[in-house]
């Protein structure tokens, strides 16, 4: 269970999110659409904890929560299994995640350095890395906007599938609207605070 309540944050003087509600039962997946700069990863920091608002409040009840960050902040030194394997606490990868990194097409990549993956194999490798822990909460931001169209269809059904398999709560920023409603069952417009004159009133 997710819920965040008032929620407000400023950066300087400029408020960017401002009286916002969100509960996200266990199990239920939510999308945030919204203009480019209008606070989407700046809520879903809040969300993951990461981020103290300057109003209002956020509240996690769960199990295990993962975020894949718009840019996948993997080890560039270090292989990527090793950075698999550095969330999950493992010293060798387990059958399930080689079967995920497979159905992700990263199995030929996974002895190769981080450092040394493309932008879009760096995405998929960071949602793999979040999926691989099997969270109860999952905060995805733009997860397929490095992918190909064809990439992104088929990772797309494979997110989808394993989240509703799972019954994994869902958190997800995109600009897509066809990614939000495959993915969740509701969806968010965020207000744009910098558009119209904002205050710190
Ligand atoms: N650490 C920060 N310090 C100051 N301003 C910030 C900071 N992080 C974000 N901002 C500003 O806050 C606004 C919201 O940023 P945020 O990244 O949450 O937007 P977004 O909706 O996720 O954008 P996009 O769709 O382009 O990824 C932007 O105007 C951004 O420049």
């Amino acid at each position: 269970m997710l819920t965040l309540r008032g929620v407000g944050v400023t950066y300087g003087d400029r408020w960017v999110l401002r009286g916002l509600d969100l509960t996200l039962p266990p199990g239920e997946r939510a999308a945030v659409l919204g203009p480019s700069g209008c606070g989407k990863t700046t809520l879903l920091r809040v969300a993951a904890g990461l981020l103290t608002p300057r109003e209002g409040r956020a509240d996690r009840s769960c199990r295990k929560l993962a975020y894949a960050f718009q840019e996948p902040r993997l080890v560039p030194w270090l292989s990527l299994e090793e950075n698999l394997l550095l969330v999950l606490g493992e010293t060798t990868t387990p059958a399930p995640v080689r079967d995920l990194a497979e159905r992700f097409g990263l199995t030929p990549l996974l002895k190769q350095r981080a450092r040394t993956l493309s932008g879009g194999q760096r995405q998929r490798a960071g949602l793999v890395r979040a999926l691989s822990v099997r969270p109860d909460l999952l905060l995805l931001d733009e997860p397929f906007a490095s992918l190909d169209r064809p990439t992104r269809d088929r990772l797309l059904k494979e997110t989808a599938d394993r989240i509703h398999r799972e019954g994994t709560a869902l958190l997800l920023v995109t600009h897509d609207p066809t990614e939000a409603r495959t993915l969740a069952e509701r969806i968010l417009e965020l207000p744009d605070l910098a558009a119209p004159a904002s205050d710190l009133s």
